[in-house]
């Protein structure tokens, strides 16, 4: 479990993270989603005690970082995949970090075996792929076996494939009852990798909920009608939940009922219809109007 209890970064003037307190719970994958500058790299940088909260404070498993006698066995984290000594191999890379946190070299080929990279483990860094170097990032996260994973942008950059290997992998752990927090500025990924999700907009928790919720919250349901009859049809519809908005001269949209029940009211009523197409806002689209806001450096458009 990771708490994060009022936490708060600044640097200067600007404050980057600002009074958060979110639980992020075991068993479970939480998804840290916000646009560029939101605050998620820091936040995961002080988690790893990398940076000093300004304010608060970052608990794993009721623990600060610092107060690990053997931090590699209770939190892993990916937070910069290039920063990778580029000359050595795969396997020397993970041999080095195992011998110095005193983790068995067993270990090491468990690791490889379990993040895919057997084939390459034997190459220098230097020529890895994105996905590759992902990989062995996550590989490294994995040695001391811990509890708390945490990774920082896990697929950004990658092809479908890794992207889908990152997604699976991260699945897995959570199964196994570890607690798995992982960020990325795209809604569509975290929808289908997370069960939680916690938003960030300019350093400020903006939602915190399972994942349907923020699905069902986030998109917008409505059904596009075209008729001959638009006034008939929004009589014979009409209803205490139901909104009725003309986009045409004989184009409805309505909210509040399903095409189904569109259609069969229509049918009841021998009111015509030429077209009854459910349409709902994309997810991507929802998470940006949440965020918009909060979007630190916007692109504008030049005419
Ligand atoms: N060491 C630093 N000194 C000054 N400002 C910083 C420092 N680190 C981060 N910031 C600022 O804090 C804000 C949050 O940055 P952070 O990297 O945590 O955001 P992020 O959500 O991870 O975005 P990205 O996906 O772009 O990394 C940004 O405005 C950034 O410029």
């Amino acid at each position: 479990m990771i708490q994060l209890d009022h936490l708060t970064k600044r640097f200067g003037a600007k404050t980057a993270v600002d009074d958060i307190s979110v639980t992020i719970q075991p068993g479970k994958v939480t998804g840290f989603l916000g646009p560029n500058g939101a605050g998620k790299s820091t936040t995961m940088r002080m988690i790893m005690g990398l940076d000093r909260p300004t304010h608060g404070q970052a608990l794993i498993n009721g623990k600060r970082y610092a107060e690990f006698r053997s931090p590699l066995t209770e939190v892993g984290a990916l937070l910069d995949a290039k920063a990778i000594h580029t000359g050595r191999t795969a396997y020397a890379h993970l041999l080095s970090l195992a011998a110095t946190h005193g983790i068995p070299k067993s270990r090491v080929h468990e690791v490889i075996g379990m993040t895919g990279l057997e084939s390459v483990a034997g190459k220098r860094v230097g020529g890895f792929s994105l996905g590759m170097g992902q990989r062995l990032g996550i590989a490294a996260a994995m040695l001391g076996d811990p509890a708390t994973l945490i990774l920082d942008e896990p697929v950004n950059g990658l092809d479908p494939e890794g992207v889908l290997w990152v997604r699976q992998f991260a699945r897995h752990l959570a199964s196994q009852g570890r607690t798995v927090f992982l960020s990325s500025h795209l809604m569509s990924e975290m929808a289908q990798t997370a069960d939680h999700i916690v938003v960030l907009g300019r350093g400020r928790v903006l939602a915190d909920a399972p994942v349907d919720s923020i699905l069902a919250a986030a998109t917008r349901h409505a059904v596009r009608v075209r008729t001959p009859q638009p006034e008939q049809l929004a009589r014979a519809v009409a209803g205490a939940d139901v909104a009725v908005t003309g986009v045409e001269a004989q184009l409805l949209e309505i909210t509040g009922l399903t095409a189904a029940q569109i259609g069969e009211t229509a049918a009841r009523d021998g009111i015509v219809l030429h077209e009854l197409t459910p349409i709902s806002a994309s997810l991507e689209e929802a998470y940006l109007e949440l965020t918009q806001d909060d979007v630190e450096y916007r692109t504008e458009v030049s005419r």
